[in-house]
């Protein structure tokens, strides 16, 4: 199956140099001068800088061309992708198309794969997700990924299409419990960062961590995902990555708002959106989700760090 990626930014470049250890590959950017600068230093300097593009990799800005593989990529950022899909693929499309992007639509409460669903709903639809850093990627570092589809039959040709000598796929047809790991680790990564960044310690961030992870399991069950799944690679896989790295663009916005510090508003941080979406998704539903909550806050100036933080220990007290 010869693949595309369409966005060309740190994750898409990532996985397009992983894929084309297999065989060709295309990498889509929507600016002409970007693609331009990509094939003349094959590199991505902008979005991924320090990696060399192996030969099977190629670059376009031409949409039709980079639509006509077996395989579709979608790394653009999660608030982008409805208006990306509307833009540039066809309503009665029956094309294979991946999410690799993590988070929930603010506007919508949507995951990636409903999103792909209702504007495609003849595509197959899935989500390739779990502890994957771009720049580990790139590098051919080797992780293991969560695929998921709810045809298992094309979830297992997608399964063999991407796995690559650095990224070991495991398949599952819960594309909900996938959606919600890989976008609520992000918001938990978030108060992980806060709560080092204003040096509350290693074990608060290991309390953050493990209540996170229950928080995130019980909204999973609430919407009928897999529990099982939660606590695989696209959820305590990626988890366990996001809060414990700097290299995680989550974890870092934490670390700033815990320490009082700006942060560059231009950096893709998926879990700001996510937790505000979560936060309204939950607000009649009952589900108790304290630190997304407490996340949501914090980010909208609602709450300083040690109100917020005296909040969540004071909660009342319960069975674990
Ligand atoms: N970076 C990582 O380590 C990982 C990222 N992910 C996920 O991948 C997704 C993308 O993140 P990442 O690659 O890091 O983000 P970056 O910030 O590196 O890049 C985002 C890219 O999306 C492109 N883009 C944005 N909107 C559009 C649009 N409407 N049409 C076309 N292209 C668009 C941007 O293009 P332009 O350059 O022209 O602005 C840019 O190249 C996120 O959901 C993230 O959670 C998942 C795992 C790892
Ligand atoms: O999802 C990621 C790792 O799996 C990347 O995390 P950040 O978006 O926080 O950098």
């Amino acid at each position: 199956m010869n693949v595309s990626v369409l966005g060309a930014g740190a994750f898409g470049t990532a996985l397009a140099i992983s894929l084309a250890q297999k065989g060709k590959v295309t990498l889509w950017a929507r600016n002409a001068e970007h693609v331009a600068d990509m094939q003349a230093s094959r590199a991505n300097g902008l979005r991924l800088p320090g990696v060399q593009f192996p030969e099977n990799l190629s670059l376009t800005s031409d949409i039709a061309q980079a639509l006509a593989t077996d395989v579709i990529l979608l790394a653009v950022p999660m608030q982008q992708l409805a208006g990306f899909l509307a833009d540039h693929i066809a309503p009665d499309s029956t094309a294979n198309l991946v999410a690799c992007c993590k988070g929930f639509e603010v506007a919508t409460g949507r995951g990636p794969v409903s999103v792909i669903r209702d504007a495609a709903p003849q595509a197959t639809a899935a989500i390739l997700t779990g502890p994957s850093f771009a720049a580990d990627i790139a590098r051919g570092l080797p992780t293991a990924l969560t695929l998921a589809c709810a045809d298992e039959d094309a979830g297992k040709r997608l399964q063999q299409a991407l796995t690559t000598p650095n990224l070991r796929l495991y398949r599952t047809t819960d594309t909900q419990g996938a959606e919600l790991g890989g976008a609520l680790k992000n918001v938990i990564a978030i108060a992980c960062g806060v709560a080092i960044g204003a040096g509350l310690g290693q074990s608060a961030r290991a309390a953050l961590m493990t209540r996170g992870f229950s928080e995130m399991t019980r909204l999973a069950q609430h919407m009928g995902a897999e529990t099982a799944t939660l606590a695989g690679l696209s959820g305590f896989g990626d988890l366990v990555l996001t809060c414990t790295s700097e290299q995680s663009r989550n974890y870092r916005l934490g670390l700033s708002l815990g320490a009082g510090d700006s942060f560059d508003p231009t950096t893709t941080v998926e879990g700001a959106a996510t937790a505000r979406a979560i936060v309204q998704m939950t607000q009649t539903s009952g589900v108790d989700m304290p630190i997304t909550q407490t996340v949501a806050r914090l980010l909208d100036g609602a709450a300083d760090v040690p109100t917020s933080m005296a909040a969540l220990l004071s909660r009342p007290l319960k069975e674990e």
